[in-house]
């Protein structure tokens, strides 16, 4: 056992580490890690990657709820109703849940980056792979077991589709609140633009599996000033608790090594 003063050193040390952060802040051995820094330049054209094909059933929409580190809209997996396939991906892929990456300031927020830049939030989509796995849980732990879209967010125009969940968002303000919402697309939030990024990583937040197939699309979507701020009016405390707004709530970019990002497009 450490003496008093060592112990409370290193209680203080991890006290003063980010909320989102008590765990560990590496995998031990990790070599696929997530998020990156997308070097355009360095990417690689692939031709033989097909478009996403993304069919989302709005019907599937659940609830919202904040889950302590962002807020999430989770669907009913139950059956293939809302899916992706196609794109890098070998098998179809069910909507399990989305969920957002802000920071407490436009000037940074996302999880990625593109040639270093910053975008002041990021969109993830998160699908599993229902056809070789039997829940979502299982598929976490597995290499080829999720697959998440990326959308970047960028300051501009109001988004009128985000704005049904930004009206829900102060029902939402403590961790562990949830509320039903129903028949909500999200693919009002992904650019129809068809160009993206892809490589094989890893969940940003714990458990920090390295079971994602990410596809980061190139082209941002805009939300204005108001819509950044109703997601910085959230809180990653319970009620009752002492407030601590929840912003920031993006991982540090995790090295590239070994690993390639192709491109979709020329
Ligand atoms: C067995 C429970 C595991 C829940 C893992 C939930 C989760 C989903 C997506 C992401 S993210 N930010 O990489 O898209 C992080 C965590
Ligand atoms: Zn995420």
């Amino acid at each position: 056992p450490c003496s008093l003063a060592a112990c409370s050193r290193k209680n203080a040390r991890k006290a003063a580490l980010h909320p989102l952060w008590q765990s560990p802040l590496t995998i031990p051995g990790g070599t696929r890690q997530s998020p990156i820094n997308i070097q355009w330049r360095d990417s690689v054209y692939d031709p033989f990657l097909k478009p996403l094909k993304i069919s989302y059933d709005p019907t599937t929409c659940l609830h919202i709820w904040n889950n302590g580190y962002s807020f999430l809209v989770e669907f009913d997996d139950s059956a293939d109703r809302s899916t992706i396939v196609g794109g890098p991906l070998e098998n179809q892929y069910r909507l399990k849940q989305f969920h957002f990456h802000w920071g407490a300031i436009n000037d940074w927020g996302s999880e990625h980056t593109v040639d270093s830049k910053f975008y002041p939030a990021e969109l993830h989509l998160v699908h599993w792979n229902a056809v070789e796995y039997p829940s979502f849980e299982e598929a976490v732990m597995e290499g080829n077991g999720l697959a998440v879209i990326g959308v970047f967010l960028k300051l501009g125009a109001r988004h009128e589709g985000l704005q049904t969940l930004v009206d829900a968002l102060p029902a939402v303000r403590h961790k562990d609140a949830v509320i039903e919402f129903d028949d909500f697309d999200p693919s009002c939030l992904i650019p129809s633009c068809p160009d993206y990024w892809t490589y094989a990583g890893s969940l940003t937040t714990p458990p920090l599996t390295e079971s994602v197939t990410w596809i980061i699309k190139k082209k941002p979507i805009e939300v204005d000033e108001n819509q950044l701020e109703a997601f910085r009016t959230l809180l990653f405390t319970s009620d009752g608790e002492e407030e601590r707004r929840m912003v920031d709530n993006f991982r540090p970019l995790q090295p590239l090594m070994n690993r390639t990002v192709r491109s979709s497009f020329r």
